[in-house]
């Protein structure tokens, strides 16, 4: 029997930790780059641009859906939208990704942050519900990057190896630090707020460079931040997902989150062992497996879902984002196999 709605589909049942009929999978990134269809619709057209055309963020949302049959959308936007909507000078340069014309380096920086609306990402509320109706059973998951993920773009400037300059604030000036948390923190809740209230199934926080960061580290500096995001947000499944994170596995749990994303470097049963028996975990594969023979990508598939079997509920995704020069029949053959598998029972 198939799910007769988005709330009890396979992938909301997954993230609970519920009995499924097949594991449910989506990619990470799954719109974008990698799709004809998406190099299409969006040539010519800026990226924070095209973030804020309802019609067009329902069209790119859709079509990893229409040509993979993937069990979860994920809405098309950026984790640096809801900070440009709130007044940051940024842009998301081709290649490279966002840039910001002047960083955050003081106290008075930060204070220039001011606080989202809801009215500051109408459009955003508007695509949500557009895809809701039209996506029916298919579950619609929204997304906001974390304090400490945000922080680092906006104090780096840019994207970053090292977070050198993130990391000197955070030990140097630990009160702007703070700040700058507190002022992200409450601008990533209202963002997924509005998409709650939109309609989205289940929310994701990426934290995607908080690898860096030693466990002390992220307890002291980020974790308090990022937990009150996922504590004050209610009525969905929330997913918890960094790079890198081996050793964050369990505090990345107790902050608050339903699901916890594991990239490939940690096999899911030894992150079950590290976060407890009580929270689903997300991953793995690694997306450059997607660039070998069918037969290596086939067996890591098993591999991953054999390994999930150790969580109370597994939806199988990529360890971190599809990249540009996969083959998007490869994915196709991926959500076959996962699919064929029975589910947790
Ligand atoms: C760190 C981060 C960013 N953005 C995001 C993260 C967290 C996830 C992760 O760790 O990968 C989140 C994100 N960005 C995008 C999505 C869309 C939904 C999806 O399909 O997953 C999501 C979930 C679209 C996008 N965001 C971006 C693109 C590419 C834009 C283009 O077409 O040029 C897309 C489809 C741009 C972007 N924006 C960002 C980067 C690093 C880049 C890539 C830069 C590049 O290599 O060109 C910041």
């Amino acid at each position: 029997m198939g799910a007769m709605t988005a709330h009890d589909s396979a992938f909301v049942l997954a993230c609970l930790g519920k009995p499924v009929p097949h594991t449910p999978v989506w990619f990470m990134r799954q719109a974008g780059r990698s799709l004809p269809e998406y190099r299409k619709v969006r040539a010519g057209i800026p990226m924070l641009e095209s973030c804020r055309r309802p019609e067009l963020v329902a069209e790119i949302t859709l079509q990893p859906v229409r040509r993979y049959g993937v069990d979860a959308a994920i809405l098309y936007s950026d984790i640096v939208v809801p900070l440009a909507a709130a007044g940051v000078d940024l842009d998301i340069v081709p290649g490279t990704g966002p840039v910001i014309a002047e960083p955050v380096r003081t106290e008075s920086d930060v204070a220039a942050i001011r606080p989202l609306t809801p009215d500051d990402v109408s459009y955003v509320d508007e695509a949500v519900r557009l895809l809701v109706a039209e996506l029916g059973a298919t579950p619609l998951i929204g997304f906001a990057g974390a304090p400490f993920t945000l922080a680092s773009y906006l104090v780096e400037g840019g994207p970053s190896r090292t977070h050198a300059k993130t990391k000197a604030m955070m030990y140097g000036q630990p009160d702007t630090w703070h700040a700058l948390c507190t002022r992200l923190a409450d601008i990533t809740l209202e963002f997924l707020r509005v998409q709650i209230a939109a309609g989205v199934s289940a929310v994701q926080l990426f934290d995607s460079w908080v690898g860096a960061l030693s466990e002390a580290d992220y307890r002291r500096y980020v974790m308090p931040h990022s937990a009150r995001v996922l504590q004050q947000l209610e009525g969905v499944p929330r997913i918890h997902f960094g790079v890198g994170t081996a050793e964050l596995l369990p505090a990345m749990g107790e902050a608050g989150a339903d699901v916890v994303g594991v990239d490939w470097r940690t096999p899911l049963d030894v992150a079950t062992a590290r976060i407890g028996p009580d929270k689903a975990v997300q991953g793995n594969l690694d997306p450059c497996v997607l660039f070998a023979p069918w037969p290596v990508v086939e067996a890591e598939v098993r591999r991953v879902l054999a390994e999930g079997r150790a969580a109370p509920g597994h939806v199988f995704n990529l360890g971190h984002g599809v990249l540009p020069e996969i083959d998007p029949d490869v994915l196709a053959r991926v959500v076959e196999v996962v699919h064929e598998t029975a589910g947790h029972q």
